[in-house]
């Protein structure tokens, strides 16, 4: 058998699924061998594979974070883009079968797939029903204003915290842009160009960043950590609501066993929108890397429509919370009758698709967005150790952000 591996993140249950996934593929034929290894977190399985590649030890498939896409498209000596190795390989292929929201992240300026979409989630809100029943509040907050009003009924009626938040650029910097139809960056969020400037410093988001700073004084808001690290704090009911990942449904059913959780969407901001926008996608897509024979690259192939097919993915989504891909996968699902048996499952996927994307929502693309990202967490901690005002915090995090963008555009000439 030819042997392909696949580096990927996926830690727990879902490392376990994704190991299923490749023995159900390599018991399924007899000429390749998918071979799953876990390198650790999103930066590290990025940082490993970028070091693997230098030393010619690179895996055929890698799981990248879509906060690397656009470093990754920039790497284009690593990088075998998927429209060409389908064609190369002469794997039937149609990009139409992916939702518009997953491809239009990972599809360049002139319409070809780069990577793979695999596990593409969006933020949603998560509210703990049982905290809120014991409030006497009814449903989930829709808007900023009623997080406020919500957090503090649920404060009054003992709650320690309103709620919290994983993944803080995510959800407060690069949604709450797209949510309330506000630009991040230049040139369409960076999708026109590499020479883009970060306006995340503007007057939304720096409104938005000193409510959360008052709010983190009175309770109303209380933050977690880096990534997931603030998932604890809903687990274990001190804040009553949190926002995170669409495929953070898994983990909450681990971990709260016995209490209501309700599936929400992310809240908007009413003094900037009436409607608001879709949010945009995060989660990982599969990139091929050069430096493989031919051979190895058919199983890749391969591998990809497997993981593609209706079946695969329905239950991929199903399992984890993660966006179905395709528009088969979706249907699958509502025909199997799984989200009227699992209240709150297709909230990510309406929030997603049901109003048509602009400019401000349909993603986000920027080099160097690891190191920007970092950048942002270090000048939001700041913000809430109340170390800086939120003008401060971002003025710094835009500035020192744009020279990542500055670095990466010298790559790029
Ligand atoms: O937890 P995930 O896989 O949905 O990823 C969340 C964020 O998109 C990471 O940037």
């Amino acid at each position: 058998k030819t042997e392909v591996e696949w580096w990927h993140a996926m830690g727990g249950a879902l490392g376990q699924k994704v190991n299923e996934i490749a023995a159900d593929f390599n018991a399924g034929q007899s000429e390749y061998e998918i071979k799953p290894v876990y390198k650790g977190s999103y930066a590290e399985t990025m940082t490993s594979a970028i070091a693997a590649f230098r030393a010619k030890q690179q895996p055929a498939i890698v799981q990248v974070f879509e906060v690397g896409t656009a470093t990754m498209m920039g790497a284009k000596q690593v990088i075998y883009p998927v429209h060409e190795l389908m064609e190369d390989t002469k794997e039937p292929f149609d990009s139409g079968h992916y939702l518009s929201a997953v491809t239009g992240y990972y599809t360049t300026s002139d319409g070809k797939m780069v990577s793979m979409p695999f596990n593409s989630s969006t933020p949603v809100l998560y509210y703990n029903k049982d905290m809120f029943k014991k409030a006497g509040i009814e449903s989930a907050p829709k808007t900023w204003k009623e997080m406020e009003q919500v957090s503090k009924q649920l404060i009054a009626s003992g709650a320690q915290c309103g709620f919290s938040t994983t993944w803080q650029s995510w959800t407060q910097i690069e949604n709450f842009g797209a949510r309330n139809n506000v630009a991040m960056a230049s040139n369409n969020n960076g999708f026109d160009g590499f020479d883009s400037e970060f306006q995340f410093n503007r007057e939304p988001f720096v409104k938005h960043i000193e409510r959360l700073q008052k709010w983190s004084e009175s309770g109303i808001f209380k933050y977690g950590g880096r990534q997931s690290s603030g998932m604890p704090l809903f687990y274990t009911q001190e804040c009553a609501m949190t926002m995170g990942s669409s495929a953070g449904l898994s983990g909450i059913q681990e971990s709260m066993a016995g209490v209501d959780v309700g599936v929400a969407e992310l809240p908007y901001d009413d003094t900037l929108i009436m409607k608001p926008q879709n949010t945009i996608i995060g989660g990982a897509s599969l990139w091929a890397l050069r430096g493989h024979d031919s051979e190895q690259y058919k199983g890749v192939a391969q591998f990809f429509s497997y993981l593609s097919s209706a079946e695969v993915q329905a239950d991929w989504h199903q399992f984890t919370g993660y966006l179905p891909i395709t528009t088969e996968a979706y249907e699958l699902t509502q025909k199997e009758g799984f989200y009227d048996q699992n209240p709150g499952t297709d909230i990510a996927v309406l929030q997603m698709t049901s109003v048509e994307p602009t400019a401000n929502s349909k993603g986000v693309r920027f080099g160097n967005f690891l190191q920007v990202r970092d950048i942002i967490n270090q000048e939001l901690e700041a913000v809430w150790a109340g170390n800086k005002s939120a003008k401060q915090g971002l003025d710094d995090a835009v500035r020192l952000g744009n020279q990542q963008l500055r670095r990466f555009e010298r790559t790029q000439k």
